[in-house]
């Protein structure tokens, strides 16, 4: 993939592999390979989606993200640094990495007050000391996310507020601590539809003003349509394309990415309406997602690829630069393996 010349990633997973130990659909113990190989490079004021249905290593790749896990394989790196997982580089890397989750209800403590809450993080993460300036900073935090009058929401408790509000204050906490990057797993995923433009738009403005890079986790392709620069697809845990987000849509290279936006509603339905993502699409796929305790050896997307060859299901295709998109499929590697663009058309 092309990439903001001269520029390091602000955030970056470098050839990650997770795997957990777990029991497979027979029963017995086995090694789950949740990410496999895994790289992605995340630039200064860029918002990059990360697409895949329930299973894919969505959340795992979030959680390798925010030093939940330690990868098995490979390394994160911020600013272009190994990040350090001893409590100071842990304390460093958080107070420019924050994390919005899918529940903001259950993200919150319910018996503290806003200010308390974000008041909290200010204090465990910024310079602010004095009651003012912590106050002053929450505040802040809450103007920029539009609870106002700041004042008055500072008083209330998470019970007080609608779901779109408290994912607003969960945003406001992040936001406090002037991060540089903000990992957002399906952050509107759990609002009602008729919010999640307003979220999504949050986050859109955010990005503007406040310079900030996002990692944007979905099962909605949709949504990551409307939100971000650049689309990385995951299928059982590996990318199997990653492009801008207009080439990707207008032309999928990977049958995975084909059969996703075949799913998705009519962007005609949605733009410009507040139905993005009715949470309902992925149910439209009828075929059963591969089993990542399973070892294949070929495409992880070949019992299921309607484009798949015999080549599909004995060699892993690797992922390859083509036209300055990443694409992981043999119908764009020619015989002596130089890539190649192929028209998907299934
Ligand atoms: N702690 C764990 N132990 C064992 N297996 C796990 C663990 N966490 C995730 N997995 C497995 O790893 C794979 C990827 O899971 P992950 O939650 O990252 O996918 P996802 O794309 O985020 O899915 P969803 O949208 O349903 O959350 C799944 O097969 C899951 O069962």
């Amino acid at each position: 993939m092309k990439c903001p010349a001269g520029d390091v990633p602000v955030l970056e997973a470098v050839g990650v592999s997770q795997e957990f130990v777990g029991k497979s659909s027979t029963g017995h113990r086995t090694r789950i390979r949740a990410i496999r190989d895994v790289s992605l490079r995340l630039f200064r004021r860029q918002i990059i989606a990360v697409v895949g249905e329930s299973g894919s290593g969505k959340t795992t790749l979030a959680r390798l993200f925010s030093l939940l896990y330690r990868p098995t394989r490979g390394e994160i790196r911020f600013q272009g640094e190994p990040v350090r997982r001893d409590r100071r580089g842990r304390a460093a890397y958080y107070a420019e990495v924050q994390m919005i989750f899918q529940d903001p209800f259950g993200s919150l403590n319910h018996l503290k007050t806003l200010r308390h809450i974000i008041g909290r993080a200010v204090r465990l993460h910024t310079g602010a000391r004095t009651r003012s300036d912590v106050i002053t900073r929450v505040h802040e935090a809450l103007e920029k996310v539009s609870l106002t009058p700041p004042d008055d929401y500072a008083q209330r408790y998470p019970s007080d507020l609608s779901g779109g509000q408290r994912q607003r204050v969960a945003i406001a906490r992040a936001l406090a601590m002037n991060p540089a990057v903000l990992l957002a797993d399906e952050p509107t995923s759990m609002l009602d539809a008729s919010i999640r433009l307003d979220v999504l738009n949050l986050l859109a403005d955010l990005r503007d003003q406040e310079d900030l890079a996002m990692l944007y986790i979905t099962h909605d392709i949709a949504s990551a349509r409307y939100l971000s620069d650049v689309i990385a697809v995951m299928y059982a845990g590996e990318i199997v394309e990653q492009a801008p987000t207009e080439e990707l849509i207008a032309e999928p290279l990977h049958p995975y990415t084909w059969l996703l936006l075949q799913s998705a509603p009519n962007p005609q339905h949605y733009k410009g309406n507040q139905s993005i993502g009715s949470g309902d699409e992925e149910d439209s796929e009828e075929t059963e997602p591969v089993d990542v305790a399973v070892d294949l050896p070929g495409c992880r997307f070949a019992t299921r690829c309607p484009r798949a060859m015999n080549l599909c299901a004995d060699e892993r295709p690797p992922l390859v630069d083509v036209g300055g998109r990443s694409v992981a499929c043999w119908l764009h590697l020619t015989d002596d393996a130089r890539p190649n663009r192929t028209k998907i058309e299934i």
